[in-house]
């Protein structure tokens, strides 16, 4: 089967995108996997399939592949991909469009500027809900946000944060993150027990308290230029712990994302670029 597709970036976090508006889209996960492979297929950390509106009140509906070809719930540099495709695509003539995700309905709104500020609901920071297990950990009170040991391949222990921007993340704070042991700790951290859907691992350097440098290995990607729901949780972490106020840039290795958050019962605000690269077609 050829399937028409457009390569996207945002903060250099890339992206195979797919119009399933008109006409259903299901492919296998070794499918994924061959058309995210950078040698193989086309290349991407995940793969955007957009589609129509589910119910009422909703534009579109929005399912995120990672490149190991498991789906996941919520993926923010990719939703302002997703606002910019539909609108590049004459798919919607909105500035604010509703979509749905697997972890509900969030809205992207395109900037004059060029950039998309995607409100992405409110993070979620009970464990059971992330999900993280906590049982039988000694929680390291930090801020109004807990910090919990987790141990790494039975020789190191590191404290993480944890929370959920629909998808799970484990937070931790280092002093730089261009020395931070992120190939090392990463796959283990995303595999770890804690964790019985696996996770995002971010690494967090505060800079000042509107300023912070972020990496994150990403499950079902490996480390990312960029990860949109990572900077969203690493703030309102970073946020709850004292540490930063309520608007903070993050530098990642691709580039900047802006985030706001005002506190419980508000949305998170992310804002960052959304470009497309090439459009093509490949066989599946
Ligand atoms: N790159 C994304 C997150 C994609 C999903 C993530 N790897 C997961 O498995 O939860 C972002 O920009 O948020």
């Amino acid at each position: 089967m050829k399937l028409r597709f457009t390569k996207m970036q945002g903060a250099g976090n890339d992206f195979v995108v797919l119009d399933a508006t008109r006409k259903s889209l299901a492919l296998s996960p070794e499918q994924y996997r061959a058309l995210a492979d950078r040698r193989f297929g086309v290349g991407a950390d995940q793969i955007l399939i957009v589609g129509p509106a589910p119910a009422p009140g909703v534009d579109f509906s929005y399912r995120i592949v990672n490149a190991d070809g498991g789906e996941v719930e919520q993926c923010g540099n990719g939703a302002r991909c997703f606002a910019k495709f539909v609108r590049d695509h004459g798919l919607s003539d909105k500035d604010a469009i509703r979509v749905q995700t697997l972890s509900g309905v969030i809205e992207p709104r395109l900037q004059p500027d060029g950039r998309v500020t995607v409100d992405m609901g409110e993070p979620v920071f009970e464990p059971a809900r992330i999900p993280f297990d906590p049982h039988g950990l000694q929680a390291r009170p930090a801020g109004g946000h807990e910090q919990w040991p987790l141990e790494l391949g039975g020789t190191t222990t590191v404290m993480v944060a944890v929370a959920s921007m629909g998808n799970p993340h484990a937070v931790q704070r280092v002093d730089n993150v261009d020395t931070a042991p992120v190939a090392e700790q990463g796959p283990l951290i995303e595999a770890h027990p804690r964790f019985p859907r696996r996770v995002n691992a971010g690494f967090m350097q505060v800079l000042s308290r509107d300023h912070i440098r972020l990496r994150v290995y990403e499950r079902g990607a490996g480390e990312t230029l960029a990860c949109g729901t990572g900077a969203c949780a690493a703030v309102v972490i970073g946020i709850r712990q004292g540490w930063l106020d309520a608007r903070v840039d993050v530098d990642t290795r691709g580039g900047r994302l802006s985030i706001e958050w005002n506190g419980a019962g508000t949305p998170v605000l992310m804002t960052g670029p959304a470009v497309s690269v090439f459009e093509g077609e490949i066989e599946v």
